[in-house]
């Protein structure tokens, strides 16, 4: 980006990064005044967690282990209750991002600080974004209360990620960064971030494939998914997380499986509105072009390319076009009810599994 006018807030977040620095979680808590945690992870990861509460000893107030994706309003308020019962004064999450976004939901009720320690590349640790689901529908919504105040990035941690799960997660931070660069409120620095980012996942995920518990590349992972999350926190979302909530929350798809698919439609769709953009994913990629970049680094290591074969059903191709161009998030390329056919033209070819046109 060239010189362009621009407004860009810098929150306020403390970041430990390193393998190991889950050790320093107390003093991080001791470090933002609070007595009592609250340890949230899913039912899967209760024994990671217990081991958390047992380190921290009497700075645990206990563990909540009910996190699931999309955050239902019913565990949120379960998880807030038992915050207050607990009396805990900060809450830990720790997991993917389902856990922190119900760290998130205390916190927009609460104010309770969170101490996230993220174990996927989602990248929701670094930004203000909250969702919701009520009555089968996610709502999402941007306050900076539920901002994690501390973020502890221990590689460590992310060993245990399953690859496949990884290469995926990766690939919805790469979207955050891909869209960042052609928000309408992007600046230069949010450039460079998101550059980077997208170019330390794309070194770190062919190693994680080759060995999963390369420290140094997962190291590289969530350094970039940290940029890159920082990205999305910063700008706004286009057409391509757009149409990720519509197919995760209305189809019920995997979330970081149904970005790695949709992403280089998204880029292709908006390939000539944002040349610029265009130029510097594939930089960063290292591959001619970004939309079939995408695709390639999704291919090569493993990773689903089709909608067809994560779960969605071809009929309901027409009902997902017609609820995307539903209040449409600004993009580069406008999509609203004019462009429907377009767009279900990409969810075709998202849906088979075709090259990104
Ligand atoms: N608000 C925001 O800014 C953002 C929000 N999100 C939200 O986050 C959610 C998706 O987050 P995502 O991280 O993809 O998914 P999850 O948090 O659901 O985690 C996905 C899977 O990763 C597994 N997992 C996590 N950590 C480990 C580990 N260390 N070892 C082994 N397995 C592990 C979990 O296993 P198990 O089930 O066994 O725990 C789970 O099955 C969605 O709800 C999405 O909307 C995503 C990005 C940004
Ligand atoms: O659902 C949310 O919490 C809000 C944003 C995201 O999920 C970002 C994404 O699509 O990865």
């Amino acid at each position: 980006m060239s010189a362009r006018d621009f407004i860009h807030i810098t929150r306020p977040q403390r970041v430990v990064f390193g393998a190991g620095a889950l050790q320093h979680l107390a003093r991080e808590i001791d470090a933002l005044g609070a007595r009592r945690a609250l340890v949230l992870c899913t039912p899967e990861q209760r024994g990671q967690a217990e081991r958390v509460a047992d380190m921290l000893g009497a700075r645990a107030a206990g563990v909540f282990d009910r996190a699931v994706m999309h955050v239902p309003i019913e565990t949120a308020r379960e998880a807030r209750a038992e915050a207050q019962r607990l009396g805990a004064d900060c809450a830990v999450a720790i997991g993917g991002g389902s856990t922190t976004g119900l760290g998130k939901a205390i916190a927009l009720d609460s104010g309770l600080p969170i101490v996230a320690i993220p174990t996927t590349y989602a990248g929701s640790e670094m930004t203000p974004i909250y969702g919701l689901t009520e009555q089968g529908l996610k709502k999402t919504g941007n306050d900076v209360r539920v901002l994690p105040r501390t973020v502890i990035y221990d590689p460590e941690l992310s060993r245990t990620l399953p690859v496949g799960l990884s290469v995926t997660s990766g690939i919805n931070a790469i979207a955050h960064a891909a869209e960042g660069l052609y928000a309408r409120d992007g600046n230069p620095v949010m450039d460079l971030m998101a550059e980077e980012g997208i170019a330390a996942l794309a070194r770190a995920l062919p190693a994680i494939r080759a060995q999963a518990d390369d420290i140094d590349a997962r190291s590289d992972a969530l350094y970039g998914a940290w940029l890159c999350g920082s990205v999305l926190g910063s700008v706004g979302m286009a057409l391509h997380h757009k149409l990720c909530h519509t197919l995760g929350g209305s189809f019920n798809l995997p979330h970081a499986e149904v970005h790695t698919v949709v992403l280089p439609h998204a880029l292709a769709f908006n390939a000539a509105a944002a040349p610029q953009a265009m130029a510097r994913i594939a930089r960063a990629l290292g591959t001619p072009t970004a939309p079939q970049g995408v695709q390639d680094l999704a291919r090569a290591n493993g990773a689903p390319i089709a909608l067809r074969d994560i779960g969605m059903k071809e009929d309901d191709i027409d009902r997902a076009a017609d609820i995307a161009v539903q209040n449409p998030y600004w993009n580069p390329r406008p999509f609203g009810p004019a462009e429907r056919d377009a767009l279900r033209a990409l969810l075709q070819r998202a849906w088979a599994g075709a090259p990104p046109g």
